[in-house]
C-alpha cells in the first residue's frame, strides 16, 4: 500500500440518506489536500471517516497501513480540529492544552507553550475558556491539534472566525506542518491562502468526489 490515506469505496448511510458515496482515494505521505464543496457536501463526514469517528456502512480506510476500525480505532498520530474539540470553561488556554496532553503523554507543557505561540496565543493569558473569544477558541483549537506534532493533520474549515491575521497564522502552520513530514488534509470555502497550498484538491457533491480541481 504507497498511500498514507487509502480511502477504497467509503459509503456511510444514515437514516437511509447516503452521506459518503462511494469513495475512493490514495493520498501519498506528506502532501497538502484540499477539499471544497457546498454545505452538505459531505466533506465532514469524510473526514470523520478517516479519523476514525464514524464507521462506513461499506468500504475501508487506511491511514499509515492500519485499517481503522479493524487494525485500530483511530489514527496512531492524529491532530484533529473538527467541530467543537471540547475544552474545559473554567481553565485557561496553556491549563486546557497541558491536561489534553495529559491523556497520551505524547506533548508536555513546554510542547503546549510552543502550539499557542505558533496560533498566537499567549501562554500566560490568565483568562479561562469562557472569556475566549471565537477567533481565540478557534486558534486554541488548532494548537491543540498541531502540539503533539502529529503525522496526519486534519483541518476541517480551520479559518473559522479568524481574522486576516489568523488566516495568514493558518496558512504559515500548514506550511511548517508540511515541511515536518506530517500529511495535511484541509476542508475549506474560498481561502486563497490556503488553497494555494494544496498539492491537489477535490470538490465534493452530494457525498462523493465529484472532481478533481484543475490547479494548474
Ligand atoms: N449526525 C448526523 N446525522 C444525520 N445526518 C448527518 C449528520 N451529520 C451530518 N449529516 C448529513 O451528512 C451530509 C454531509 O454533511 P457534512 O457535515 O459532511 O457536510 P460538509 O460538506 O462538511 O458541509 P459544511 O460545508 O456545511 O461543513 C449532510 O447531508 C448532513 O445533513
Amino acid at each position: 500500500m504507497s498511500g498514507a490515506i487509502v480511502v477504497t469505496h467509503a459509503a456511510k448511510v444514515i437514516h437511509g440518506r447516503v452521506v459518503l458515496d462511494d469513495v475512493t482515494l490514495t493520498l501519498p505521505r506528506g502532501g497538502i489536500y484540499g477539499f471544497s464543496g457546498i454545505n452538505g457536501s459531505g466533506k465532514t463526514m469524510l473526514f470523520r471517516a478517516i479519523s476514525g469517528l464514524i464507521h462506513l456502512t461499506s468500504g475501508q480506510v487506511d491511514v499509515f497501513g492500519q485499517r481503522i476500525g479493524v487494525d485500530v480505532d483511530f489514527p496512531r498520530s492524529l491532530g484533529l480540529v473538527l467541530e467543537s474539540a471540547g475544552f474545559w470553561d473554567e481553565s485557561t488556554g496553556l491549563r486546557n492544552l497541558t491536561m489534553l496532553a495529559s491523556i497520551r503523554g505524547v506533548a508536555g507543557e513546554a510542547e503546549a507553550r510552543a502550539a499557542l505561540a505558533r496560533v498566537g496565543l499567549a501562554p500566560d493569558d490568565d483568562r479561562p475558556f469562557s472569556a475566549y473569544s471565537m477567533g481565540m477558541r478557534q486558534r486554541l483549537t488548532i494548537a491543540q491539534a498541531i502540539m503533539e506534532a502529529p503525522e496526519l493533520l486534519i483541518l476541517d474549515e480551520p479559518t473559522n472566525a479568524l481574522d486576516v491575521d489568523g488566516i495568514e497564522t493558518v496558512a504559515k502552520i500548514v506550511r511548517e506542518e508540511r515541511e515536518r513530514g506530517c500529511t495535511v488534509l484541509v476542508a475549506c470555502h474560498n481561502e486563497p491562502a490556503l488553497e494555494a497550498l494544496f498539492e491537489r484538491s477535490w470538490r465534493m457533491v452530494d457525498g462523493h468526489v465529484a472532481k478533481e480541481v484543475d490547479r494548474s
